[in-house]
């Protein structure tokens, strides 16, 4: 394992940038942002499946349509006319144009289903039998990869595929990940740190590592992804549900009407036909946000795809439109998370090749990229590794987010005293040492703010022995902040979002990095539960938390925040514990998610506006058709002039029908979203959606009756 620790240097130094430089939303996702009419023609058999009752009771609105076609229907049989049988084939269109919308939404995500499920089949996995840290020969088994179980150990070398998702356990390697990103770049993964977790499908392109599987069969990382862009985990958001009851209650407020207006009809000597009620309960009920509304939602979910991110839940989506806080943590998210010990700096009167000798045996079991980058650079320093027994017996602690530091007890058979060596947090080792009775000077503590400073991470290097607790030296750590961060920050300030860098390095080092990257805030020093309590903290004042992370010590905030973005290079735990999932591994992705969130709800609020507003429209045209032989004085309400009264019945039918397709691309694109304040947003709206739709039913069922006035008997 050490001796490829150089060459992996290289690696990580080569391409680690590149992966994350990656620009958003490219490639070969299939159907693109753009609406291509073709859809509406290869959606069709579906739309017509989709008219099965079960299927159709999900959506009211459009429930009721569909049982006001089917009465029409029976009424054109029973008793034919040009009128009944027109009303009814264009209210089956109404019911098949809504059931488009969804169908073809749901059309975009299948090719890309269809290019994952290929990533997925026939894998044969190398399982090892028994497996643990540091074994160089074990025995080895050829399964399927479907076989695989949670906890088996699976070794993957250079050109063989990862037969499913877990963790790296030892090895590092550099892998194609172009089957779930579209990215040809490798990515390099390894066992330890944040960098751990490997989905299968993917390549491994350079080396060899071992495998913890952690997905149970059929619950693969690539198995959601299909069922996600398929459409078929979607459940409605708690805002759908909402607005689909009020919808349902509008109906039932106008079923109620429709079936009291019959008996003051024929009080009045013009009682109507089964057909004219239908039609102008069809036309008053809202149909076109009704038949557009799974569609926007489905549509959102796929513009995240689209740039990469995967929305494990559509209520996520729905909260990132209207985040406040942003928190990012710093390591592997604002900076490449690729921590590499850069110096030694001893304390007056320690020899440096103490301090070397005692950050590697420190180090010797440490599998984070930290930890290895100090066996690398001890090794420099022209110390050989060791033998297994040489030091005695070795007991290794290993590192923790709540202790913050890690190390060896060396322990002796000839029973002389136990030597501790401890690196870490320059607090946490200090403690360690005032513990056990020791002084930590005041060198320690400037070269620790130097380092600090300068955005660097210091960690404390002390030993225990005969002699006592007391400090050796410092190491520093070197981490380089992402490119670019700085402008995406500034944009995600004026969306109105306040950005706060969570870490548990120490103040002085978030501080030089808060600065560098340019959040607004930070907190040092945080332990998980403090970063879960900070968003507890903020969502008890009413706020919408994102949080973005990469490690397993951010899975309880990841899961915590509203909007949980886990980076794809991080760990299982990160992404099992978030909603999303950016496949980039991009921290600022957020920013398009944001505007995918406000864009969402925006689109729906200006369809529900236009499909409201549009229906008013529909009573002047019906109202004054229907009454217009017993009372001549609506007459003027007829204000387009149509032709008959059949003629503008069905007039408006027809309109009503076709407005759902014309609507389809606005809905599967999203009304365009321009950062600006929510009063002038809603004031635009309804300018533009509102007065739109009310006046443009006018103009489309006069344009109509000119050409259905032809039609003989109408
Ligand atoms: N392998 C290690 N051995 C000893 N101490 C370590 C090791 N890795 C990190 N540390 C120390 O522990 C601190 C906390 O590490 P932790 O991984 O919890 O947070 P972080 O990665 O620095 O921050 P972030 O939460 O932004 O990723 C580090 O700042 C460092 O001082
Ligand atoms: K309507
Ligand atoms: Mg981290």
């Amino acid at each position: 394992m050490f001796q490829q620790a150089p060459e992996r240097d290289v690696n990580v130094r080569t391409v680690t940038p590149r992966a994350s430089q990656m620009p958003a939303g490219r490639r070969h996702r299939a159907a693109g942002g753009l609406f291509d009419p073709k859809q509406l023609v290869t959606s069709f058999p579906e739309a017509l499946r989709k008219l099965h009752p079960r299927l159709m009771l999900r959506n009211p609105v459009m429930f009721v349509v569909e049982v006001g076609s089917a009465l029409t229907t029976l009424s054109a049989v029973v008793s034919p006319s040009v009128f009944t049988w027109l009303i009814s084939v264009w209210l089956w269109l109404t019911v098949v144009f809504a059931n488009l919308a969804e169908a073809v939404a749901e059309g975009r995500g299948k090719a890309q289903a269809e290019s994952l499920r290929k990533a997925r089949t026939g894998t044969v996995a190398r399982r090892l039998l028994r497996w643990r840290v540091g074994l160089e020969h074990c025995a080895e088994e050829r399964v399927p990869a479907e076989a695989l179980r949670q906890y088996d150990f699976v070794v993957v070398e250079a050109g063989e595929t990862i037969p499913g998702d877990g963790d790296v356990v030892e090895g590092i390697a550099a892998v194609d990940e172009s089957a779930i990103t579209g990215e040809s770049a490798p990515v390099i993964r390894e066992s330890g740190g944040d960098r751990s977790a490997v989905t299968g499908g993917t390549r491994v392109l350079s080396d060899r590592i071992v495998v913890r599987i952690t997905s149970k069969p059929g619950l693969t990382f690539i198995d959601r992804m299909i069922a996600l862009v398929e459409g078929a985990e979607r459940k409605k958001t708690p805002n759908e549900i909402a607005l689909n009851l009020l919808l349902a209650t509008l109906t039932v407020v106008f079923i109620l009407c429709i079936v009291n207006l019959q008996p003051l009809a024929i009080y009045a000597g013009a009682e109507q036909s089964l057909t004219v009620l239908v039609a102008l309960l069809v036309a008053l009920i809202p149909t076109t946000i009704g038949a557009l509304l799974s569609a926007i939602g489905i549509a959102g979910m796929d513009r995240l795809v689209q740039r990469n991110v995967l929305a494990m839940s559509g209520r996520a989506v729905e909260a990132a439109g209207d985040v406040d806080v942003l928190l990012l943590d710093k390591t592997g998210t604002i900076t490449f998370g690729n921590r590499q010990a850069t110096r030694f700096v001893p304390l007056p009167g320690v020899d440096g090749a103490q301090l070397a000798e005692a950050a590697q045996l420190s180090s010797l079991a440490d599998e984070t990229p930290e930890g290895r980058s100090i066996v690398v650079l001890a090794k420099r320093h022209g110390l050989r590794e060791r033998a297994e027994g040489e030091l005695g017996r070795m007991e290794f602690v290993p590192f923790s987010a709540q202790t913050r530091m890690s190390g060896v007890d060396l322990s002796w058979p000839d029973g002389s005293p136990t030597v501790r060596v401890r690196k870490g947090a320059s607090a946490a080792v200090s403690a360690w040492v005032y513990e056990l009775g020791g002084q930590v000077p005041p060198q320690a503590h400037q070269a620790v703010e130097i380092i600090s400073s300068g955005g660097g991470t210091p960690l404390l290097v002390a030993v225990h022995d005969r002699h006592g607790a007391r400090v050796l030296g410092v190491i520093q750590l070197k981490d380089v902040v992402k490119d670019g961060i700085r402008e995406r920050f500034l944009q995600l300030r004026r969306m109105g979002i306040r950005t706060v860098m969570v870490t548990g390095d120490n103040p002085l080092t978030a501080r030089a990095i808060a600065d560098e990257a340019g959040v607004d805030d930070f907190l040092a020093e945080a332990t998980p539960e403090d970063k879960m309590a900070l968003i507890k903290k903020e969502q008890e004042g009413g706020k919408l938390v994102a949080m973005t992370g990469d490690g397993t010590n951010d899975a309880p905030a990841l899961a915590q925040a509203d909007v949980g973005v886990a980076m794809n290079t991080g760990t299982m735990a990160a992404k099992e514990a978030g909603n999303m999932v950016d496949l980039d591994s991009n921290p600022t992705k957020l920013i398009e998610i944001v505007e995918i969130g406000k864009q969402l709800l925006i689109t729906r609020g200006a369809l529900t506006t236009f499909s409201i507003a549009n229906d008013v429209a529909k009573y002047f045209a019906i109202i004054p058709a229907m009454f217009a032989g017993v009372y001549p004085g609506l007459h003027h309400l007829n204000i387009m002039g149509l032709h008959s009264p059949t003629s503008a019945i069905t007039s408006a039918i027809i309109f009503n029908a076709l407005i759902i397709v014309a609507l389809i691309p606005l809905a599967l694109r999203g009304v365009r979203y321009r950062p600006s304040s929510a009063s002038d947003l809603l004031a635009r709206n309804l300018r533009v959606f509102g007065l739109g739709g009310l006046v443009l039913p006018f103009v489309g069922i006069k344009l109509i009756d000119l050409v259905v006035q032809f039609i003989p008997d109408l």
